[in-house]
């Protein structure tokens, strides 16, 4: 399956559906990251906090080695200053380690601030070394995670801003939709990557019959993983399912051939739903 493309604010291009790599078996990281290259996948989300980031580049690295007409391009591999790395050393010496890690990749396509938890001053300082690092060739766009609309703010207003953020990373699904705020970063040009998108998995058991959801997986004959995954994509956000299962890694993909109505999106929201799965700092000061 072909993924779309989006136009990043720094030129480049992200494919629309990213692969989650949190909490991969470590053993198996690399052979699942290669599988899902075999399967379409062609954008990996990691973290300094997965521990599994030279897992993930070298299961990307193998599948191009062995398959000599793909092109590191068609690839992008986004990796994330973890909180405790923030700080102009920590952050200097984080993308030190990050690029001793992908080996062959090169370069780091997009590479976040993991939380604004650290408070101003920090995140300024570590933005600027994400800033340096593009400069530098190490790095293709920078971003931020779970931000808030003042933490964006800040950064926007911020005097030392050279590259805008291209994307901003946030738990979206429909029972934690957070629409004010992702609808005011894409009018910012800031694309909207939305984290566990499938509800960590919580959800996805048979949806109670009567439900928009169950309605839409009955109508087009879909998993509810894919009618998420879809509700995510026609929102107009870049999903980030995780799974270490091939056969659902093929199964999150297969969302090309189906559109879900303005209705049945509607019908899907639970707008007055705030059901977050693993931590919450869009409002942190
Ligand atoms: N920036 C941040 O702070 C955060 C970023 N993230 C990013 O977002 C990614 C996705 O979020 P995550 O929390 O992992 O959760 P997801 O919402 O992607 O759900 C993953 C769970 O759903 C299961 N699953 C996947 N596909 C299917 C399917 N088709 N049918 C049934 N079950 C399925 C998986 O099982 P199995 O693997 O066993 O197949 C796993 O248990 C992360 O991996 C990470 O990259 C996530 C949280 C925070
Ligand atoms: O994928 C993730 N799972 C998490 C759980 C707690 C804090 C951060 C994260 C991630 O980035």
């Amino acid at each position: 399956m072909s993924l779309r493309l989006i136009k990043l604010n720094s030129g480049y291009s992200i494919p629309s559906v990213g692969m989650g790599c949190y909490n991969l078996p470590p053993a198996q990281t690399s052979s699942i990251v290669y599988e899902a290259c075999k399967l379409g996948y062609r954008h990996f989300d990691t973290a300094v906090l997965y521990h599994n980031e030279a897992e993930v580049a070298q299961g990307i690295s193998k599948y191009l080695q062995d398959h000599p007409g793909a092109k590191r391009l068609e690839f992008f591999y986004t990796t994330k200053v973890w909180d405790l790395q923030q700080g102009t050393a920590g952050t200097r010496k984080a993308v030190k380690d990050m690029v001793a890690k992908i080996g062959n990749l090169e370069y780091i396509d997009l590479l976040l601030l993991h939380s604004p938890l650290p408070g101003t001053k920090k995140r300024l300082e570590s933005y600027a070394v994400l800033q340096e690092a593009v400069e530098a060739g190490h790095v293709r766009s920078v971003g931020v995670s779970n931000y808030g609309r003042h933490h964006v703010e800040e950064l926007l207003q911020w005097s030392g801003l050279t590259h805008p953020p291209a994307v901003n990373q946030i738990e979206i699904s429909p029972w934690v939709m957070r629409t004010e705020l992702a609808q005011w970063c894409l009018a910012q040009g800031i694309h909207v990557e939305a984290y566990a998108p499938l509800t960590h998995g919580n959800r996805l058991a048979a949806p109670e019959p009567g439900l928009a959801l169950a309605a839409a997986c009955k109508k087009y004959g879909k998993s509810p993983a894919q009618v998420l995954v879809k509700w995510s994509l026609s929102k107009g956000y870049i999903p980030l399912p995780k799974s270490k299962t091939p056969s659902r890694l093929k199964e999150n993909l297969e969302v090309n051939d189906f559109e879900l109505t303005p209705d049945e999106i509607a019908g899907i929201d639970q707008p007055d739903s705030y059901d977050p799965t693993d931590w919450e700092c869009t409002d942190a000061p």
